[in-house]
């Protein structure tokens, strides 16, 4: 590992290698920011990962046929390499329907196992053709540090599904690992969430309404301990509420939250919060000013 490095790699049961904090990380700090091995489609073939792999050095080569592979016997080991643990090259998102269209290989980012309560955030900084990886939250020494790999707000049984499928492997991750009563309570957050999700959609044309789910969203988000890792995107929706009735004052409080949460599991310069930084700096700025008849709504919960 390089020297500096807050981190090392460990055997950790049921889970094979993983990434354990070497000393206490604060939340938002940066914990790797690594280029690919190589990028390629997420449609790629293996005589796609082939031509890939003979441009690598021969130590390259040896590192990535070291990596994981949850498809033995099933797919050849490069591409069978490459769909245990290739990461997105961009945004993506189950619910959102986003898919990226590269994935890259990483012969230490893709060591991070996965949690469904994740403390730490992947980004893809398309400027710097980088891999980042930031502490969603103050992290101890001695904790493992883990990534999630699907989407956060499904039930228990879904997020089991869909890490079986893709990875081949059944969660051991701290939430899915929760007593009975404690993992009851959790899915029916998640379910809550996931429902919430979608209705927060329909409330366009009722900005106090949707404020009032985002904020319900956002309490269970918190609840589940997964609010860093997805409450930007609900504090926008709040600021977008508010910018929709010239709610000015609430709409900066909302549009603060969305930056600082940005910040946090992705950084400063992103996209994102460049144009979080707008909207606080002036929420006329957003197409949807002003679209409603003016009405004065609620900030997010401090
Ligand atoms: C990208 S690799 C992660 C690093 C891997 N553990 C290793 O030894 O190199 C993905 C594989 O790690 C294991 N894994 C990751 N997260 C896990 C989890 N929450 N529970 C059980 N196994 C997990 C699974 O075998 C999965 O196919």
């Amino acid at each position: 590992m390089p020297p500096g490095q807050s981190f090392e790699m460990q055997d950790i049961p049921g889970k094979g290698k993983g990434m354990i904090a070497t000393k206490a990380i604060l939340a938002g700090e940066l914990i790797l920011f690594e280029a690919p091995l190589f990028t390629l489609p997420s449609s790629c073939s293996n005589s796609d990962v082939l031509a890939e792999l003979v441009k690598l050095a021969e130590s390259e080569q040896r590192e990535f046929f070291s990596l994981s592979n949850c498809h033995r016997g099933r797919l050849s080991p490069p591409i069978g390499i490459c769909r245990t643990n290739g990461l997105p090259c961009g945004d993506q998102s189950t619910l959102s329907g986003e898919t990226a269209e590269r994935f890259g290989l990483f012969l230490l980012g893709s060591r991070f196992n996965s949690s469904c309560v994740p403390n730490v955030n992947n980004y893809w900084d398309d400027s710097q053709q980088k891999i980042s990886f930031r502490a969603l939250r103050d992290v101890d020494a001695g904790e493992e540090l883990c990534i999630c790999y699907t989407e956060l707000f499904s039930p228990r049984m879904e997020l089991q599904r869909k890490g079986k499928l893709a990875f081949g492997f059944n969660c051991m991750c701290t939430a899915c690992t929760l007593p009975q009563t404690a993992q009851k309570a959790s899915d029916e957050r998640r379910a809550n969430i996931q429902r919430l999700y979608g209705e927060i959609a329909e409330c366009g044309n009722n900005p106090s309404l949707g404020v009032r789910k985002a904020k319900m969203i956002i309490k269970q988000l918190k609840e589940e301990g997964i609010l860093e890792a997805s409450g930007a995107i609900f504090y926008y929706d709040g600021f977008q509420f508010c910018a929709s009735v010239s709610d000015r004052k609430n709409a900066k409080q909302w549009v603060k939250k969305a930056l600082d949460a940005e910040c946090l599991g992705r950084g400063p310069e992103t996209p994102g919060a460049q144009m979080y930084r707008k909207y606080l700096e002036d929420p006329k700025r957003h197409r949807s000013f002003g679209l409603l008849p003016r009405q004065t709504l609620t900030g997010p919960e401090t």
